[in-house]
């Protein structure tokens, strides 16, 4: 791959650390043929961009309209075959939430043009709302899985691709037909991702086991095994919904816990993506940091399906790795904006309770739930170092942001005058003027949407561009 040259001109703000945003109002970042980032200058304001010996005929990138760079976001839980049903769950909870709707719509990912249209739609969606890492859950089909990864790929979006393994609880029409198939099968798509992409640079396949309820032992352990084996990562769901875990108690009586179902297995290790994490025990938080096993929070899915509210605090007080995921379509967003909020008012849904977990002290504030979308999700899909962060030698995964201009600046892409002559924008982001940096980030975060991406890359790549981005 060899790209242009480009040093991206003007604000950018990362996450320094869980709760320091980093922001320069004034910069410049350099990066190269590779995607990857050469130099970071601060505060060059009328410094001319060709002051870096090398870089004189480089492309050169502006942001406008209170605009700022950020990394891009990562989302780290997201079933792309489950995008049809966002939005549609109605007053289910989780195990009738998977037999009404979700399990119906999965088996139909056999039509390999189904698959087509909704992946697709899914990868550019995603894009466009400046994800640039999504670990994905496919279906049960192996053609349709690996057309998942082929899309990832030619659309330029870093992805984790996992065909899901289930060979009980659903009906016969969905699930795997022994372990033996099961095992085939993910082996499969395993060497699907290695042919188009042999080191996983953009694509990696990542081994889904669904949950324990929809998977027997002997399916675990063959997982367990292939994990071992191959180094692959691995995903799944835990202690979502009280029911479930009462579930897993009836059908592995022999385990402790939960989470010692998966250790029993093989399946709990640092590359293990447990998602949901809402009822654990001291003792399972425990075995899962001891294990440095990975948490992704999917708060507006827990929300949704009336699951429960994780104790993030908790958890990142206690030392677990924490990321964020949409869970689609438990979760009814692809927008990982719009999850920083939900893991926000979840969190103070969490401090108004009264038990050990409540208080003041659970409150995520927006600069630890922007860590927890970015470098968080870097670390729960262990590629902390090479994104999540603006750092010399770290990949340009990023998304330009465009607040819109000042109001009453009478710049920017106003549609004009509307009745009462205020010249409303399209987008919701209001800036006055008078907003210091941080408060432009929280305005953001909390009415921004799509329509503020303007621009997005992946190693340096353009994925995404609104109309009004000139490159
Ligand atoms: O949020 C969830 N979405 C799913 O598809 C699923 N399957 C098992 N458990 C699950 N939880
Ligand atoms: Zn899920």
């Amino acid at each position: 791959m060899s790209l242009e040259k480009t040093i991206y001109v003007g604000p950018f703000v990362h996450c320094k650390s869980l709760n320091e945003l980093d922001i320069c109002t004034t910069g410049q970042i350099g990066v190269d043929e590779h995607g990857k980032i050469a130099f970071v200058l601060r505060e060059s304001a009328g410094q001319p961009t060709s002051t870096q010996k090398g870089w004189e005929n480089a492309k050169v990138v502006r942001t406008k309209d209170n605009g700022f760079f950020f990394p891009g976001f990562i989302d780290t839980h997201i079933h792309a075959s489950q995008y049809p049903n966002a939005g549609v769950f109605g007053n289910s909870t989780l195990l009738d939430w998977l037999n009404t709707y979700t399990f119906p719509l999965e088996s139909s990912f056999s039509d390999l043009k189904k698959a087509a249209r909704v992946y697709k739609r899914v990868v550019a969606r995603t894009l466009s709302q400046g994800t640039t890492t999504a670990c994905y859950y496919a279906t049960v089909h192996v053609p349709a899985t690996n057309l998942l990864a082929d899309i990832c790929q030619s659309r330029g979006q870093r992805a984790f691709v996992g065909r899901v393994c289930m060979d009980r609880l659903s009906p016969s029409y969905y699930q795997d037909e022994s372990v033996e198939t099961a095992v085939r099968d993910s082996q499969a798509c395993i060497d699907h991702v290695r042919r188009i992409d042999p080191h996983f640079t953009l694509i990696s396949p990542i081994i889904t086991p669904r949950f324990a309820p929809s998977c027997t032992d002997e399916s675990l352990a063959a997982m367990g095994k292939l994990h071992q084996t191959t180094g692959i990562p691995v995903q799944t769901h835990i202690s979502e919904n009280k029911a479930e875990v009462a579930l897993v108690r009836d059908l592995f009586p022999t385990s402790t816990s939960y989470t010692h179902v998966y250790d029993r297995a093989g399946l709990l290790t640092p590359k293990t993506i447990l998602a949901h994490a809402v009822h654990l025990t001291k003792e399972e938080r425990t075995l899962i940091k001891t294990r440095e096993a990975k948490i992704s929070h999917c708060p507006a899915s827990n929300t949704a399906l009336t699951s429960g509210a994780a104790p993030v605090r908790m958890m990142l007080d206690e030392g677990l790795t924490v990321g964020l995921g949409t869970d689609v379509s438990g979760g009814y967003t692809t927008s990982m904006l719009a999850e920083c909020r939900e893991a926000i008012f979840v969190s103070r849904h969490v401090a108004m309770t009264d038990g050990h977990e409540g208080g003041e002290e659970a409150k995520l504030s927006v600069a630890e739930v922007l860590f927890l979308a970015t470098r968080g999700g870097a670390r729960v899909v262990g590629l902390e170092g090479r994104i999540g962060g603006f750092e010399v030698g770290m990949e340009w995964d990023a998304q330009m942001i465009d607040l819109g201009a000042t109001v009453g600046s009478g710049e920017g892409d106003d549609e004009g005058e509307d009745e009462e002559g205020l010249g409303l924008k399209r987008g919701l982001v209001e800036i006055f003027g008078t907003e210091g940096w941080e408060e432009r980030v929280a305005k953001w975060v909390y009415t921004g949407d799509d329509r503020n991406t303007a621009a997005v890359w992946v190693r340096g790549k353009l994925v995404h561009a609104q109309m009004s981005f000139q490159a």
